[in-house]
């Protein structure tokens, strides 16, 4: 799934209405229609928990997509632990739903599911096809065969008559939606939206941020067309409003036209719609939300369901846009998805798909009849020390686990008598450290260890010692094969400007904010403020592999594409962690992924591993980090 910047998006617009000839007013009336529906579908969710009948009636596709989307408010069956945070749920994938299937995924982070794909689960079973709100129109016999009067198509002789069920709503007649009109497009989207409500029997009533004589273009025809049909209108600072006094909020305000914080009134609609406590339907993005950084300007709306029109936005996919998000749904307006391809959007979703058709990543990691440990490669991993030996301890096992054959850990020879035998299925190399600590000599020892081996780990548990940048350079210009570095050495990486150190093998950077903010040489906020931009420009110009880490984990390529992880939850923000994926990278490599395919795919099953060792226990805070190595 391609996730765009709003400059990006604008392209793919402009692209469509002048090169194909598709009118805009065609795409808003797309918008609006899927914004309709999602509203529709979250009324018939919140009814069929609420054990409304007529929400039951028209519940069997809201139920479906309850179960796929984490969303407390999606009554996901089976979701035994709390979640707070974004779903994603689009066209090309299914993601993290088929675990909630298979039983209570905790998690706050966020899921991606989809109308075509039925989740793989990186070789992992369960799922099946899932659907969304609209999709549930399948389901039901029909709105013209008595909404869902048992076989009526069916005993007619085969006759059946479909209707438009993702537009239809039991119990329409008591909702009252408010639409909150920016004078924008993404206005105009809000306004279409309404007639579609309207026409489902919900009652509306549009609120124009600005005086409705100011729209223009599209904007300005849904505006009339609202008009024509006799929908309610206010103009907010002019007339009454009480935004408590409905069931729900559309917030067309601001997409991605927005510049900056929210000004006037539509600061202030934005403010009281979040201190009216409904349910908020975001047209496009949450207003207030910087569409490409994930930035919150104040206010920005809290949204239950962003609605993406026809591209995921990077903002949505970065925190705290995302938790601003709620449930993300990426509907499809007629913007043709092979202009995303075409036009060289460089972010992906890092879906199973894209793992496998981008990536080409096998998934079920097919292992040959005829293997033996020497067919799935060797790790050499130089970590550990006096005080931080568990580090290296859980990449190698870590690396075990992930699949490779050998694992060789090299480490101060004053720590060997301490670890020899906790994990039996390592091979143990001592270096010269005899106070258990590394330094610059065993340079020479670590690049011949390296001569047999198919990659080379750097750096948990680590230290700092005199001369450890000469000792980094040594064996990042020296050792052969791909190599990962992380912890202590990415510290010394920091303090040097490595870019001068010639290497021929690729290499593989696995900061956290703090260690990303060194090497950038900025504050951890500014590492944040925009995760996906940064990982992008520092991979490119420093030619490396860069998985900049943390919720949502950016994995950027020195050829300046980057993939978003949304694997994994909040409890796996616990000491080591960040080791296990280390190892988990390293055991790839060392099998034979090419340095790309093996960050995204590591990434990708450390998060899947930490969910999955979450749901072992009573709460996620109680999950460490050899509990992810156990889950792999
Ligand atoms: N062709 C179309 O009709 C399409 C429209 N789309 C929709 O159009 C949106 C983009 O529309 P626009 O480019 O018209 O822009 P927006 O509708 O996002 O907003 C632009 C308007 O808001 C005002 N504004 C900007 N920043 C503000 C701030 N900080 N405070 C107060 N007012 C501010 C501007 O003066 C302008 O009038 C998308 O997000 C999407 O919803 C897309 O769905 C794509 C297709
Ligand atoms: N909220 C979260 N959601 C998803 N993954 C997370 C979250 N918090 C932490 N993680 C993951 O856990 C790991 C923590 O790594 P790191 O900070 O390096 O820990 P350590 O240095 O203790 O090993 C990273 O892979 C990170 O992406
Ligand atoms: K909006």
């Amino acid at each position: 799934m391609d996730v765009v910047t709003a400059e990006e998006m604008r392209a793919f617009d402009r692209d469509t209405i002048e090169r194909l000839g598709i009118p805009a007013i065609a795409l808003m009336e797309n918008a609006g229609r899927a914004i309709a529906e999602e509203v529709i579908a979250l009324c018939r969710r919140r009814a069929s928990e609420a054990g409304v009948p007529g929400g039951g009636m028209w519940g069997a596709g809201a139920g479906a997509a309850g179960g796929v989307v984490r969303n407390s408010e999606a009554g996901v069956p089976g979701s035994e632990l709390g979640r707070d945070g974004a779903g994603v749920v689009g066209g090309e994938a299914r993601h993290v739903g088929a675990g909630t299937a298979r039983g209570g995924v905790w998690r706050n982070g966020a899921g991606i599911s989809g109308a075509e794909v039925k989740w793989e689960g990186a070789g992992t079973t369960g799922g099946g096809m899932m659907r969304d709100g609209a999709e549930a129109a399948g389901d039901v016999a029909g709105a013209l065969s008595g909404r869902g009067a048992p076989g009526f198509g069916a005993d007619a002789a085969g006759f059946s008559v479909g209707g438009d069920a993702a537009l239809t709503l039991a119990g329409a007649g008591g909702e009252h939606w408010l639409v909150l009109a920016g004078k924008g497009n993404n206005g105009g989207d809000g306004l279409a939206a309404a007639r579609h409500l309207r026409e489902a029997g919900i009652a509306v009533t549009l609120v124009y941020a600005a005086a409705p004589e100011s729209l223009a273009g599209e904007a300005a025809l849904q505006r009339d067309a609202a008009a024509a049909m006799g929908i309610p209108a206010v103009v907010y600072g002019k007339d009454a409003l009480d935004l408590a006094a409905c069931s729900g909020i559309v917030d067309a305000l601001l997409g991605t036209g927005s510049a900056g914080a929210p000004r006037g009134a539509y600061a202030e609609l934005i403010a009281a719609a979040n201190a009216s406590g409904r349910a908020i339907v975001s047209a496009d993005i949450p207003s207030g939300l910087d569409a490409d950084t994930g930035e919150t300007h104040e206010p920005c709306i809290h949204a239950s369901v962003t609605v993406c029109l026809a591209f995921l936005k990077r903002g949505l996919l970065q925190y705290p846009g995302a938790g601003a998000a709620g449930r993300v749904v990426v509907r499809s307006i007629g913007i043709p998805a092979a202009l995303a391809r075409e036009g060289g959007v460089q972010v992906s979703l890092l879906t199973p798909e894209v793992l496998t058709a981008r990536l080409k990543v096998d998934l079920a990691r097919r292992r040959s009849p005829e293997g033996h440990k020497g067919t799935y490669g060797h790790v050499l991993l130089a970590a550990g020390s006096l005080r931080m030996s568990g580090a290296g301890l859980l990449s190698a096992r870590a690396a075990l686990r992930a699949g490779c054959g050998l694992v060789t850990w090299a480490l101060p020879e004053k720590l060997l008598p301490y670890v020899i035998g906790s994990v039996p299925e390592l091979m143990l190399a001592p270096v010269t450290g005899g106070d258990g600590e590394w330094n610059a000599g065993t340079a020479a020892e670590v690049l011949r260890l390296s001569t047999s081996r198919d990659c080379t780990a750097i750096g948990p548990g680590l230290g700092r010692f005199e001369g450890d940048t000469e000792w980094l350079r040594r064996l990042w210009e020296e050792t052969e094969g791909p190599m990962v570095i992380d912890a202590d050495a990415l510290n010394i990486l920091a303090d040097t400007d490595y870019r001068s150190w010639s290497r021929r093998h690729p290499v593989i950077l696995t900061p956290h904010p703090g260690e990303m903010a060194r090497l950038a040489g900025i504050s951890t906020a500014e590492v944040q403020r925009d995760r996906i931009g940064l990982a992008l420009s520092y991979a490119v110009q420093h030619g490396v592999i860069l998985v900049l880490k943390g919720a949502h984990t950016v994995i950027a390529t020195p050829e300046g594409l980057a993939y978003i992880n949304i694997t994994g939850h909040p409890g796996m923000g616990t000491g080591g962690a960040g080791d296990v994926l280390t190892g988990i990278i390293s055991g790839l490599l060392a099998q034979g992924l090419e340095v790309d395919q093996a960050a995204a795919f590591g990434v990708y099953l450390h998060g899947l591993a930490g969910e999955r060792a979450a749901r072992k226990r009573d709460h996620p805070a109680a999950l460490i980090a050899g509990d992810i190595i156990e889950a792999l």
